[in-house]
């Protein structure tokens, strides 16, 4: 067994950052280990003008180790109302590197995300027109369609029409947990790609559900049954460049995830290499693991691969049972849990 594993330094292609003092508790962990990460802009209020991403790059840079080269990428929160100017805007002006869509409260902070698909038309053009990447949260929202089955709903509902009606679109499907997404992934154009969280490979619902509710393992989209986590497994393992590493980090304090109406959101960021690396030498292709989380992500992007270099040993360490936030406990993913692998 390898004691070590050297890997181009990799990057997070979907990380919720937050602003104020959780931004400055979050940023630190990120940047330890990656280069570059895409900063989702569901802020509130969300970030939805280039003038209001570009301000939330340099609050990001603000809180930055001074040890760290680490660089946000941002993003666009759509709406109704985003016009092709806004993207072309943003395009110029460099920091912004894609717009995501979230369908009208599917999920934290999107009540103000998009109501009509087709209001969209002339900034998905514009978006293609200037190579920004679409990302998006895969699920509908409609009252009548069970939770379990809104991520397939939205293959069928929104995103067939978007790829058909968008060929020259780049499209992340963000987050998936469905083998409804892996197969739609698969059998796309090269225009089409996804990321998978940590909580997505090692969990499946009976971690959300059995034994007691475990609120730090619930997020949106919902864990899924056990045999959509193979087939996200059986995903990262064919080693498809269509797949790549993207967090999903999305720290909640204690109180606001052990409530009785609990945040969707785990906080991944204080042990996110570490668990990629533990499901993936549990699954025996710890040799996949730098094409996901250093080369795919890049390339589809169209950004250079990182130049330098990280180190992981094998050698146990015990994730925090919380970390503090300007006085306030959070409670990371896998709290209190031994891993296998630490970052050197
Ligand atoms: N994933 C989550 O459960 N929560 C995210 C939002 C999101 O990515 O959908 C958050 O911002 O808290
Ligand atoms: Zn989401
Ligand atoms: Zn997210």
């Amino acid at each position: 067994m390898p004691k070590t594993l050297t890997i181009t330094r990799p990057d997070d292609w979907h990380i919720h950052l937050r602003d104020n003092a959780m931004l400055a508790a979050v940023v630190p962990a990120t940047a330890r280990v990656f280069a570059r990460a895409i900063v989702m802009p569901n802020l509130q209020p969300p970030v939805i003008t280039p003038a209001e991403a570009n301000d939330y790059y340099w609050r990001i840079k603000a809180v930055i180790p001074v040890d760290s080269s680490f660089e946000p990428l941002m993003t666009l929160y759509l709406t109704d109302q985003t016009t092709p100017e806004m993207i072309h805007e943003a395009a110029a002006q460099g920091l912004v590197k894609a717009c995501k869509l979230y369908p009208a409260n599917a999920t934290t902070n999107s009540a103000q995300g998009v109501t009509n698909l087709a209001a969209l038309h002339e900034a998905f053009a514009a978006m293609a027109d200037a190579g920004l990447l679409l990302l998006v949260h895969g699920e509908v929202t409609a009252n009548d369609i069970d939770i379990f089955d809104r991520e397939k709903a939205f293959i069928d509902q929104q995103l067939v029409p978007i790829v058909t009606n968008y060929p020259e679109l780049k499209v992340v499907f963000e987050h998936i947990t469905t083998s409804d997404a892996v197969e739609f992934v698969l059998a796309g154009g090269p225009n089409i790609a996804a990321t998978i969280t940590p909580q997505h490979l090692i969990y499946n619902r009976n971690h959300l559900l059995v034994g007691g509710i475990k609120p730090h393992n619930y997020c949106l989209p919902v864990l899924k049954r056990n045999t959509h986590q193979q087939a996200l497994q059986a995903a990262v393992a064919g080693g498809s460049p269509k797949f790549f590493l993207g967090t999903d980090s999305a720290p909640h304090l204690q109180h606001t995830k052990e409530n009785a109406c609990g945040c969707a959101g785990c906080y991944s960021a204080p042990a996110a290499l570490e668990l990629y690396a533990e499901m993936f030498d549990q699954l025996g292709i710890l040799d996949k693991l730098e094409a996901f989380a250093c080369f795919n992500g890049p390339d589809f992007y169209g950004l250079p691969r990182n130049p330098d270099t990280l180190t992981l040993v094998r050698k146990p360490w015990q994730v925090p049972a919380t970390v503090p936030v300007a006085g306030q406990p959070m409670v990371p993913f896998c709290a209190g849990e031994t891993l296998q692998w630490q970052v050197l």
